[in-house]
């Protein structure tokens, strides 16, 4: 059973939307720039009320000017021409200003906000785990589209949020100045209730009252649905938008795999969904624009309808009906305000909800590493585990209890079947797994190189000295850093930008990743399959030198290695055993592997 809502329960809706646009609008003024800040708003609060003074001094001239139309007065007629030249530069120049210093406002604070989410996101490895999340919630309790939220809905949220709040300012100012006016332009009227007559005061006024609140009524009613419809379809987009993107970045698998036919599919049925939803947005922006216009045009004769008996009578001048219609045109577009711009507003909604649930999730995530289960100590001696669990995103535990160590001077090989959790160990160890709990004591100066490596477009010295800035080293390192990595084709192209993540082979890729470490020469190391793609040959070169790297800076190396070759260059192994069903319970915490150490064997063996 549907029960509508009552009014103290929309009242607590708008409240809270209200609250929701306070917190993510406050945080801006209450920065570092607050008294910039604050210093233009008030400027332009003052543009609008001056802007809004100016209407008032138009209404009046109008009464001026046109009785002077009516008593064919030459001299009032050109005395008015110069003072309408006056209002009109007084006008401009206040509009001027005011598009000028709004739009300054709504750049920094909209280069304010995106820097600071900007900034969260990419702390604590938020941007990681909100993705691990949102594979993890496929319900859709993390918001999705997090490039869309920071470069789309910040703009819109601030410019939007600034011109909406200016125009309710401006139409509560204009409707208080020309109700007055109104008022007293307008003429009384009878009213009769209860066989007793009353004499009402100030009609334009009430009459202009109903019209708008009845207008408003069932502008909210036909236009309430676009809110729901705007938010979905910025979704929508960022979702084409997205799968496009992924398209360009795996263009060449698919392209090998021909799989343009499954592609066109998706992006058609993504594409799809984008034109249906927006199908029903226009149909129901059809209905507020045929309602809008309809009151929109009544609204210009109606002033006129009222009035024109006492214009006949001689009980108002030419002048006088003027400015009733001019001051009722400005009371009614006060009041109608909401009417006019219902779907901005809905608009301006959906981006607030949307910018919400991103503010909301990574307020959740900083809660749940405040109060994570696994407790780190960095720069150990030493790689130290005690009760580690390594838990799926679901909860699976994969590892549980594991009490591990490596020394310096140690080189472990960890092994185990596909799946089993050895690249996730790796992601535990480097402390961005938030599925683990139990202590892990880490060295802090340890790289780890994951499976596949992240190759920043653009020059080949920074793809080199990445994360680090290109200018830390000398050309003469670069290039004996690819040298000894085995890419002397790559030594004379330091200064080359490309996209190397798509132009350099699987091979060289690992290669110039092996590059990086014998530049940086980390004392401990943790390599994830980093030589799969390379022949034997090489692989044995470029080990023997990534373990030399390690020995000088006194550390250690732990590789995850398929091909047993690799064990030559490890004297410890690390194996994940399945467990059996019946073994999982007890001891091993439930988990899928357990962890056996001991003597790496060689390679012959
Ligand atoms: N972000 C994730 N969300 C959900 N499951 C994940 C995620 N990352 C990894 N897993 C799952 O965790 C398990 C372990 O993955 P992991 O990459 O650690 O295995 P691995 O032993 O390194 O495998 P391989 O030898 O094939 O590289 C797999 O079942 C994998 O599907």
């Amino acid at each position: 059973m549907s029960s509508k809502p009552t009014v103290a329960a929309r009242a607590g809706a708008f409240v809270q939307v209200l609250r929701r646009v306070l917190r993510l609008a406050a945080p801006y003024f209450s920065s570092e720039e607050k008294w910039r800040a604050r210093l233009m708003f008030a400027g332009i609060v003052a543009l609008n009320l001056a802007y809004v003074y100016a209407l008032v001094l138009f209404n009046q001239w109008y009464g001026r000017f046109y009785d002077g139309l009516q008593n064919k007065d030459a001299v009032v007629f050109w005395r008015e021409i110069r003072v309408f030249a006056w209002l009109a530069f007084f006008n401009i120049a206040i509009q001027v200003a005011k598009f000028y210093v709004t739009q300054l406002l709504q750049l920094r604070w909209r280069s304010w906000m995106t820097r600071h989410y900007l900034g969260r996101w990419m702390a604590d490895r938020t941007f990681y785990h909100l993705e691990l999340a949102r594979y993890a919630h496929a319900d859709g309790a993390t918001p999705d589209n997090p490039d869309q939220r920071i470069q789309e809905d910040m703009q819109m949220f601030t410019n939007a949020t600034m011109t909406l709040s200016m125009e309710i300012l401006n139409a509560v100012v204009t409707l208080l100045s020309f109700i007055g006016i109104l008022w007293g332009l307008s003429g009384t009227f009878d009213l009769s209730l209860g066989g007793s007559t009353y004499q009402v005061a100030g009609s334009m006024v009430w009459l202009a009252l109903v019209y708008c609140v009845v207008g408003t009524v069932i502008t909210h009613y036909i236009g309430r649905p676009l809110i729901g419809l705007n938010f979905r379809q910025q979704r929508f987009e960022a979702d084409f938008r997205h799968h496009l993107v992924r398209v360009r970045e795996y263009s060449e698998a698919i392209a090998l795999d021909r799989g343009e036919t499954v592609e066109r599919g998706q992006l058609d049925t993504r594409f799809s969904t984008v034109l249906r939803n927006y199908l029903q947005l226009i149909k129901q922006q059809k209905n507020l624009v045929t309602f809008t216009a309809m009151f929109g045009q009544a609204s210009v004769i109606f002033p006129f309808l009222v009035s024109a008996p006492r214009f006949f009578s001689g009980a108002i001048q030419l002048g006088a009906l003027i400015q009733i219609s001019s001051a009722f045109d400005k009371v009614q577009e006060s009041l109608s305000w909401f009417v006019a711009n219902y779907d901005r507003v809905a608009v301006w909604r959906a981006t607030t909800d949307r910018l919400i649930s991103f503010d909301d999730a990574m307020r959740a995530h900083a809660e749940r590493t405040r109060e994570d289960a696994l407790r780190r100590e960095d720069n150990a001696a030493a790689l130290r585990t005690t009760d580690l669990t390594v838990a799926l995103p679901d909860g699976t535990p994969l590892l549980a209890g594991a009490a591990l160590a490596v020394h310096p001077g140690d080189s472990v090989l960890l092994q185990g079947p596909s799946g089993s959790g050895k690249s996730t160990l790796f992601r535990t160890f480097a402390g961005i797994w938030p599925f683990a709990s139990g202590k892990v004591q880490a060295p802090t100066d340890a790289v780890f190189m994951p499976q596949r490596p992240y190759l920043p477009d653009g020059k080949l010295r920074e793809a080199l000295a990445y994360p680090h800035p290109a200018a830390g080293f000398s050309d003469e390192q670069l290039r004996q850093a690819l040298t000894d990595a085995l890419l002397p084709d790559l030594v004379g192209r330091l200064d080359d930008s490309d996209a190397w993540s798509q132009k350099l082979s699987g091979g060289e890729q690992q290669r110039l990743a092996i590059a990086r470490v014998l530049l940086k020469k980390p004392a401990w190391l943790f390599a994830d399959e980093v030589t799969s793609a390379l022949d034997a040959k090489a692989e044995g070169v470029l080990y023997q030198r990534l373990a030399d790297t390690v020995r000088a800076g006194g550390g250690a190396m732990v590789s995850i290695a398929h091909r047993p070759s690799v064990g030559d260059f490890h004297g410890q192994r690390w194996t994940l055993v399945p467990q059996e069903e019946s073994a999982r319970e007890g001891a091993s915490g439930g988990a899928r592997y357990r962890i056996d150490a001991g003597a790496a064997q060689p390679a012959a063996a």
